[in-house]
């Protein structure tokens, strides 16, 4: 059951932060940010004097007064926009943080498949789903692409859990039907099976939410190890007869690169397997991209696949760094994914500070031998950079660049109300835990003092903010989350 419906119209009064291009964010203060019932934006007054001009407004928009709700910032609170998690697992959440020493192919074994196998139990499943989507919302994330299982009805599921908890998702049953690569319980009999399973679940996706306004499926073959080439041929032949999603896994880490040549040694390259089977569309979606050769990023950029970036999890599995500053400069589209529980935060601003430091590493000087010092320079990431990458650039490789990303005439509302902590000038350093003891909130690890800029400001806010920071979360409109 999805959420109720807004029946009121809406103001958003105050300081709303967006990204402009990829490495200049827009500031706009004493703005009035308008949502009509369907939860689309239909106007953006910047520099709106509250007081003299509501009125105004609403006859403009041919609004009555009494059926609008206004919503203010307080001091030190900000509007942004919901954050994209382009790439996670929503079975493996309760593993986040349990990888020892492992690295993807023992880990795969290890840890994931025997997790995934369990939510076959609905109660589980209900328990784990229920969990990861509150918390990913908690954390501002208004858009997941979900990889789910092989089991139908924990994927629905998954999908229901989304459409009543108010999230826009992608959920995908997992497709995997190479019985060498899998565990004998977790694993599709056949191809032709498979491709039933996964036209199922579309259907139900289809029956609960029609014009996928919140919850679309997306196609998902685990990735080429995991597939025959029946099951990867019948997946591509779907995605051009539905014109749906795609999402898998590319070059992760190289022992998994080995492994795919040794199974397609026909193929030119990693990447060239799905575009042999059709799976490279402007629609895919392709996790980590860390060992890609040129020609590889090349044939990315002509097919107009994207790439969601996973800095947490290739350093934590030990996968290596991808290089985005690369990536873009070939025209390939890049948004980030946290990849629970490659990844071990659920946190979209986590997976933006670690993508900034991935970014850093990979302009040190011992690091891509032969590339010029300007070049390895270039490497590093900003602050503004990174954000946008959560936002517009995630927008753009879930194929929603359009609809979410930005306060913007004809966007969609998806947004988070932001809140830092002012050390107030009387108490500091007299009282201890003085949030607490005020009965005010709890604005975590962040301390503005007042004097910093709005740019200042933000950049504290990327390295050192979590969720206490993100008070409401609102996804078309509608208030999905409230810090309590
Ligand atoms: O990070 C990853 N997580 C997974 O679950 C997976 N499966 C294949 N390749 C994978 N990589
Ligand atoms: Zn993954």
């Amino acid at each position: 059951m999805a959420p109720p419906k807004n029946e009121r119209n809406q103001v958003f009064l105050g300081s709303f932060i967006h990204s402009k291009k990829l490495d200049e964010l827009e500031y706009l203060h004493n703005t009035a940010v308008c949502v009509d019932k369907s939860g689309k934006i239909v106007a953006v007054e910047a520099e709106h004097d509250v007081e003299k001009n509501l009125d105004t407004l609403y006859s403009k928009l041919g609004w009555d007064a009494s059926n609008v709700d206004v919503h203010s910032t307080k001091e030190g609170q900000f509007f942004f926009p919901g954050f994209i998690d382009t790439h996670i697992h929503a079975p493996q959440y309760p593993n986040a943080g349990i990888f020892g020493k492992s690295t993807l192919l023992d880990w795969l074994n290890t840890y994931t498949f025997p997790m995934e196998a369990s939510l076959k139990d609905l109660t589980k499943a209900r328990r784990v789903y229920g969990r990861c989507v509150r918390k990913t919302l908690s954390h501002g994330t208004t858009t997941a692409a979900y990889y789910a299982t092989i089991d139908v009805p924990a994927t629905n599921l998954l999908a229901d859990l989304c459409l009543a908890l108010g999230q826009r998702a992608f959920v995908g049953r997992v497709c995997m039907d190479n019985p060498d690569m899998a565990p004998a319980d977790y694993v599709d009999e056949s191809a032709d099976a498979s491709l039933a399973l996964t036209r199922e679940s579309i259907a139900h996706i289809r029956a609960i939410d029609p014009d996928y306004a919140l919850v679309s499926p997306v196609l998902t073959p685990r990735f080429a190890p995991s597939c025959t080439r029946d099951s990867l041929r019948q997946l591509g032949a779907l995605a051009a007869e539905t014109g749906l999603p795609v999402q898998t896994h590319l070059s992760e880490n190289v022992r998994e690169i080995e492994l795919v040549a040794s199974l397609f040694p026909e193929a030119d390259g990693y990447a060239a397997v799905y575009d042999g089977f059709g799976l490279l569309t402007p629609r895919t979606i392709l996790a980590h991209a860390v060992h890609l050769s040129e020609a590889e990023a090349g044939l990315l950029a002509r097919r107009g696949s994207k790439v969601s970036h996973c800095p947490c999890s290739n350093s934590a599995i030990t996968s290596g760094e991808a290089r985005v500053r690369w990536l873009l400069d070939r025209g390939v589209g890049v948004g980030l994914g946290t990849d629970v529980s490659g990844g071990y935060s659920p946190s979209v601003l986590e997976a933006a500070r670690l993508a900034l430091l991935v970014s850093r590493h990979l302009a040190m000087p011992h690091q891509q031998p032969g590339v010029s010092d300007a070049d390895r320079e270039r490497a590093k990431l900003s602050v503004e950079e990174v954000l946008y990458l959560a936002t517009r650039g995630g927008a753009e490789v879930v194929g929603l660049e359009r609809r979410v990303g930005a306060f913007e005439v004809g966007m969609e509302f998806d947004a988070q109300l932001i809140g830092l902590g002012l050390v107030e000038e009387a108490s500091a350093g007299i009282k201890e835990n003085e949030g607490q003891e005020d009965g005010g909130e709890d604005d975590g690890n962040v301390d503005v003092f007042g004097w910093e800029t709005w740019e200042e400001k933000v950049a504290k806010w990327v390295f050192n903010g979590d969720d206490r920071n993100t008070k409401r979360v609102w996804v078309k409109g509608r208030l999905v989350h409230t810090r309590v």
